[in-house]
């Protein structure tokens, strides 16, 4: 199977001395749609980060491994070159610019590529998947609820044309209602575009849902990988990410009780 991006056994290094991520591998395959899951602070941004490239502005480094991408190692690009190659990430916190309109929006963040026409059928696109942003499409974006700035700042990523998109918590902070109809609209990209996905995730149920492969993050290791379906079905993620008092922090279950269930 071809893969659009390969993680090999990469480790991150903050600042010189911090150890985020330990050696973690993970494939997206072409067309794929992939969920790296895991608590707070387990080291999914940091992966992403080490995948569009914005890990050196924050004093982080690759330090083992390598990052690829349509088989070209790109762990030493710049991240507007990752960009033109294909790769955008939606970066966690729905980041807008909010005294602007969604039209305006999506059009700031198609400067990197293209003419007008092209910019133009890119924001068509971007407006059948997501209908609600067109109609608020002249509104200050500052004015749009939660969930259609969520939209609006997948819809920036989706003018750069990528063949991988990569989301850094898109459902947070989202009634359960919105976060069904934005990952139903990535669901529709992923298959009608066919653009590979990695959507990174706490939400793991909701994840597991549209996703064919997850990957568990914990302490900047990969402790769990397969399909979502068997993942969605082991007890340690439902104990730790099902709602309600079934749900717990995944750290808080107990680590030999873990390790005997994934070594077994
Ligand atoms: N810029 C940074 N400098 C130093 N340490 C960092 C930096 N960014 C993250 N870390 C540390 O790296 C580890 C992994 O953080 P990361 O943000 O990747 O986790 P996460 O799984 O995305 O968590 P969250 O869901 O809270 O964003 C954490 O211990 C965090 O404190």
């Amino acid at each position: 199977m071809t893969h659009a991006l390969t993680l090999n056994n990469i480790e991150v290094i903050y600042d010189h001395v911090f150890l985020a991520i330990k050696g973690v591998s993970i494939e997206v395959p072409q067309g794929g749609m992939v969920a790296l899951l895991g608590a707070n602070g387990a080291g999914k941004s940091t992966t992403l980060k080490s995948i569009s490239g914005l890990l050196k502005s924050e004093r982080g480094e690759i330090t083992r491994g390598s990052v690829q991408f349509m088989g070209q190692d790109i762990g030493k690009l710049a991240p507007q070159d990752r960009v033109k190659l294909g790769i955008a990430q939606v970066l966690e916190g729905r980041r807008v610019f909010e005294h602007l309109t969604p039209d305006e929006n999506l059009i700031a963040a198609s400067a990197v590529r293209g003419g007008r026409a092209e910019m133009q059928r890119n924001r068509d696109r971007v407006y059948s998947y997501f209908p609600r942003l067109q109609q608020r499409r002249t509104a200050k974006s500052g004015y749009l609820s939660g969930g259609e700035q969520q939209m609006l700042a997948i819809g920036r990523a989706l003018m750069t044309q990528p063949k991988l998109l990569m989301l850094d918590e898109p459902s947070l902070g989202l009634a359960p209602l919105i976060v069904a109809e934005i990952f139903d609209i990535l669901r529709r990209i992923n298959r009608e575009d066919g653009m590979s996905i990695l959507l990174v995730e706490q939400n793991a149920i909701a994840a597991l849902d549209v996703v064919s492969h997850g990957y568990l993050i914990e302490n900047g290791r990969v402790v769990m990988h397969d399909k979502a379906e068997v993942l969605r079905d082991n007890p340690d993620i439902r104990e730790a990410y099902l709602g309600g008092a079934e749900g717990r922090d995944f750290k808080d279950i107990k680590h030999y009780r873990r390790r005997k269930r994934w070594l077994a």
